[in-house]
């Protein structure tokens, strides 16, 4: 099942919260919306899902218009971060749920209903505690719970807005992958909304980069990352470090930007070498600092600003013993790939 949005409007008062929308999203895809707090994102997902109505503009299913069509009638499956399951039943009963409560002409047997639920909570890995209680569950194992009673009605679409965002950083991973994998089996054309760059690039098959209630990009992650299209973009979806128009400093000059012009280089796009040349910038180690498998290196350059260097520990150990660097010491930065924006004056 496709999705189309167009040209979709949406004000909250006098704020236009989703400003002339246009997306297409293909049937089976994975698609992130991904933006900061406010872009509009989850907005535009219950429009999508029929709970908010647009201003102007139109949502279709493939192909069809369903913007005045109701929640029911565009058969979509929802998982939200605070998705409450219903205390009382057991798991299994939580999942069936949706199977039960069909009007009797479309309900199934009772033996299908019992051969679907179990077949569900085997995908979701959860079949061995369908007797549980909600309560006696962990929030990952809630969500993917959340995941298979949305997934039982059969939806055509399956939307989700933050669904690990209330979970730790280690379950989050997890739970990321696994969304992955079975979305590969199921191929429900699914939308889902997340602030969390880390999260869309992992997941999503294209992400939808969105700001102040415009689409600032689309396209597959790769290519969002590698070839973004506004200083938001470039900014959004990692680290950067950022050198206005006048780098007089600059040996040579070769890497000053005319005054309009700001350049970005990312972290790890950074390159320490011993001696400067006309594409280097000279700057003075400030601090170290190692996370993991990557360190993280803070230099200061002769304006007073601030540049980032991340580089593989071992990396930094021989460059540290190559260049006898230390907090204090010259060092110089060469960049190995540079995106360029005009300034916005
Ligand atoms: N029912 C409402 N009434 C008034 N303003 C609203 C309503 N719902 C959302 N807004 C406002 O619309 C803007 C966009 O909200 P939305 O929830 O779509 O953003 P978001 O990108 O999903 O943000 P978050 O990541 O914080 O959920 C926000 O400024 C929000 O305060």
């Amino acid at each position: 099942m496709s999705i189309e949005v167009r040209n979709l409007v949406k004000h909250f008062g006098r704020l236009a919260v989703c400003n002339h929308l246009n997306l297409t999203i293909p049937s089976g895809e994975l698609v992130a919306l991904l933006g900061p707090s406010g872009s509009g994102k989850t907005t535009l997902l219950r429009m999508i899902a029929g709970l908010e109505q647009p201003d102007s503009g139109h949502v279709l299913f493939h192909g069809e218009d369903a913007t005045h069509t109701t929640v029911r009638e565009r058969n979509v499956g929802f998982v939200f971060q605070h998705y409450a399951l219903f205390g009382h039943m057991t798991i299994f009963e939580n999942v069936a749920f949706g199977l039960r409560v069909r009007p009797r002409e479309t309900r199934p047997s009772e033996a299908q209903i019992r051969a679907k639920v179990t077949e569900l909570l085997k995908l979701v890995q959860l079949d061995w505690i369908a007797e549980r209680y909600p309560h006696q569950l962990s929030g990952g194992q809630r969500q993917r719970v959340a995941l298979a009673r949305a997934l039982a009605v059969e939806p055509k679409v399956l939307l989700l807005d933050e669904p690990f965002g209330a979970l730790d950083a280690k379950v989050r991973k997890e739970l990321r992958r696994w969304l992955r994998r079975l979305h590969d089996e199921m191929h429900v054309t699914s939308v889902f909304v997340t602030h969390d760059q880390e999260e869309a690039m992992e997941v999503a098959d294209r992400i939808v980069v969105m700001n102040e209630g415009k689409i600032e990009q689309e396209g597959a992650p790769d290519e969002v990352y590698d070839h973004p299209a506004s200083p938001f973009v470039l900014k959004f979806l990692g680290d950067v470090n950022l050198f206005h128009g006048r780098v007089e400093h600059v040996p040579g000059g070769a890497l000053a930007a005319p005054d309009e012009e700001v350049s970005y280089v990312r972290p790890h796009e950074l390159d320490i070498v011993a001696q400067a040349s006309a594409d280097t910038w000279t700057v003075t180690l400030a601090q170290t600092l190692t996370v993991g498998p990557n360190t993280r290196l803070e230099f200061r350059r002769e304006d007073g600003s601030y540049v980032d260097v991340e580089l593989p520990r071992e990396q930094w150990l021989d460059v540290r013993e190559r260049l006898h660097l230390a907090p204090g010491r010259e060092a110089h930065l060469r960049p190995r790939r540079v995106t360029r924006f005009a300034a916005v004056v």
